[in-house]
């Protein structure tokens, strides 16, 4: 066990944002906190990072915070009047880390920015420096808080696959993120926060296992009268239905009223779906 939270709550004057959150981490998993804004998300992991302090509860670290850690956190802030390679130099001072600096170019796509000064970078620039600045230490748990935030597509793409490199080598990570895709993809637990409790924990496993029923109706109209019979959530004139009783059910209706629906695995965004009661990607919010 890398990390165990037992019941934590942290409140900011009257703002309860967690209220009771217990989860705990293994060594290698990757784990996803998910929720709209505004939900906690970067609350909890600068309470695990122990950069804000908690109201209640118990938080256990397995891991030295100063040596086992990388984290990129939401702001890029860097010092100015430095070159990428200098600034990159000057971490792996901090931390006496061995590792090479090319390495650390190449794991951020920075190689052809060696020589740019840091404040010149552009947004998605910055966040993969940060990305390469969080792996200086050669950290076993990583924190990254929408670590892809401004990256363009294909360096989205180099992110993961670098990701899934160092899931590879034993890494731990945890992130948060708004894209679902890229979370459904390569994280193992999902971790859903709402009302500063933690509403559900799906393992990739629970996904495979489940089966989400979609009904493409001609009219909205239909759509709402068979989601008032079997529930689930209207979206976009299309019926998402979640209980696998309510499916069969439902099936047999579609098949004599012949209307179109496809059955797939569940995703990471229907269970965003079925908790929030909303899902568009890129607006999510409280
Ligand atoms: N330092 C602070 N002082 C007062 N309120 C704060 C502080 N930090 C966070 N909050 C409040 O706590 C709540 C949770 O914020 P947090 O940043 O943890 O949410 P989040 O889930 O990370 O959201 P987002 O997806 O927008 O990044 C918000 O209502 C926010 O306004």
């Amino acid at each position: 066990m890398l990390l165990k939270l037992e019941a934590v709550e942290k409140r900011f004057k009257d703002k309860q944002v967690l209220a009771g959150v217990s989860f705990d981490v293994a060594e290698g998993e990757s784990i996803a906190l998910i929720g709209p804004n505004g939900a906690g998300k970067t609350t909890m992991i600068r309470s695990i990072l122990g950069l804000t302090s908690i109201d209640a509860g118990v938080i256990e670290r397995h891991f030295d915070n100063h040596k086992d850690v990388g984290m990129m956190l939401q702001k890029d802030l860097f010092p100015d009047g430095l070159r990428v390679k200098e600034l990159i130099e000057l971490h792996k001072s901090y931390s006496k880390s061995k590792v090479d600096t090319n390495e650390l170019l190449k794991a951020g796509d920075l190689v052809q920015e060696t020589r740019s000064m840091v404040q010149s970078l552009s947004g998605g620039q910055k966040r993969r420096l940060s990305f390469a600045l969080s792996l200086v230490a050669n950290p076993k748990l990583l924190f990254l808080d929408e670590p892809t935030v401004g990256m363009d597509v294909t360096a989205c793409r180099m992110f993961w696959s670098k990701i899934k490199e160092l899931q590879g080598q034993g890494k731990s990570i945890f992130v948060t993120s708004h894209h679902l895709d890229e979370l459904n993809d390569f994280c193992r637990r999902f971790i859903f926060l709402k009302e500063g409790k933690v509403a559900a924990v799906v393992s990739k496993e629970d996904l495979n296992a489940q089966k989400i029923l979609v009904v493409h109706p001609a009219q909205a109209e239909e759509a709402e009268e068979l989601q008032r019979r079997f529930g689930g959530l209207v979206e976009d004139g299309r019926l998402y239905v979640f209980h696998p009783a309510e499916q069969s059910r439902l099936v047999d209706v579609l098949k004599e009223r012949q209307i179109p629906y496809e059955e797939r695995l569940k995703e990471v965004k229907d269970c965003y779906r079925e908790i929030y009661d909303h899902y568009e990607e890129g607006v999510m919010q409280a």
